[in-house]
């Protein structure tokens, strides 16, 4: 189930007790949980103690987790530190893991309407400050005369290393064309919009039809949110895949080093801006608006701005908005004036 060197270095720090078993988290319910231990499944609890370490910490258990239960009572008595989270921000600015302790993330993004690279740049971002390795997965190749066009549109878009590939979810040519990025003994994330195509994906690796999948709507592609829960299932050639259901929204859980972090092409040319505080923007000789695609640069920018919003304090938010309707207020009046 994925069981690797950090799994077993995080085990030989903690000392667990003879009664104790070792469990992966495959997937979460709302008051159900289920384990795998490497031989079968096992619906668990967590212990109440832990249960309260938890929501006084605002953390949340992942699927993808390590935990250790008592063998008897089924019952979760300690989470091993994941070596990364995938957490996001909700509407009420709490943090929610989304998954743990993951190698590769497929963005799977439909060449029907469902393309969107600046979203693209979101999901990235989130990849690259976990130290998880992105690969994208553009699915639908067969519906649409414009995979190719859209290949290349996506290939200039993105930063040379990044993997890009398109598919036809359903075929079984799907499992041959990813089979070099997955390796055995890994754990694969399918992130995406509804509708993209993780669940079909997800039943082509896995060879069974295990997740439900639904038809989208015709005039935006939009998905039925048919996917409702996070669940790891392990694929025949060893590899463990975790579908997801869509996101609607995606508000990063990042900080400002992890944006330049995941944003490596455009920190590397801004050395050869003529000004070292160069925001590229309209700044002269910038060397970062001369090699990188607008649109790329735009994300760059609109995740920095969300971050400076939320790290405002609540006097500066109300000083912000006072300023925009003044500024709003002052735009009218001159229209209404001309
Ligand atoms: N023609 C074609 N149809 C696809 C492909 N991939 C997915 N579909 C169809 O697209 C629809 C949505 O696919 P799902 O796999 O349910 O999408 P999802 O991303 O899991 O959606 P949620 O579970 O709602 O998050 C289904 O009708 C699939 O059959 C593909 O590569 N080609
Ligand atoms: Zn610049």
């Amino acid at each position: 189930m994925g069981f690797d060197s950090h799994v077993l270095q995080t085990l030989s720090s903690l000392d667990p007790q003879p009664q104790q078993q070792l469990g992966r988290v495959i997937n979460i319910q709302r008051d159900h949980l289920q384990l795998h231990n490497g031989l079968h499944e096992i619906s668990a609890q967590l212990l109440p103690a832990l249960q309260q370490q938890l929501q006084a910490s605002g953390d949340t258990l992942a699927v993808g987790d390590w935990v250790l239960f008592q063998s008897a009572t089924a019952r979760i008595t300690q989470i091993l530190p994941a070596k990364n989270r995938l957490c996001r921000r909700n509407s009420d600015g709490h943090r929610q893991a989304l998954v743990a302790n993951i190698d590769v993330a497929l963005l799977v993004m439909g060449l029907d309407h469902d393309f969107n690279l600046r979203r693209l740049d979101r999901y990235l971002t989130l990849c690259l400050t976990n130290e998880v390795t992105p690969l994208l997965v553009l699915t639908k190749a067969d519906c649409t005369a414009q995979a190719t066009e859209k290949m290349a549109q996506a290939r200039r878009h993105l930063p040379p290393h990044l993997g890009l590939l398109s598919i036809d979810g359903r075929a079984n040519a799907a499992r041959e064309t990813l089979n070099p990025w997955l390796t055995a003994g890994q754990t694969v994330v399918l992130l995406g919009s509804s509708g993209a195509g993780k669940s079909t994906l997800t039943n082509t690796l896995l060879n069974t039809a295990v997740q439900e999948t639904g038809a989208v709507r015709l005039d935006d592609s939009r998905g039925r949110h048919t996917t409702t829960s996070r669940s790891l299932h392990l694929c025949p050639n060893g590899v463990c895949i975790i579908d997801t259901p869509g996101l609607r929204t995606l508000q990063l859980d990042s900080d400002e080093a992890g944006i330049y972090a995941a944003f490596t092409d455009i920190t590397t040319l801004a050395l050869d801006c003529r000004f070292r505080d160069c925001q590229h923007r309209d700044e002269p000789n910038c060397a970062v608006r001369a090699h990188i695609n607008p649109d790329r640069l735009k994300s760059f920018h609109k995740l920095l701005r969300e971050l400076s919003r939320e790290t405002m304090t609540v006097l500066q938010k109300h000083a912000q908005l006072a300023q925009w309707k003044t500024v709003s207020k002052g735009s009218r009046a001159r229209r209404k004036a001309s």
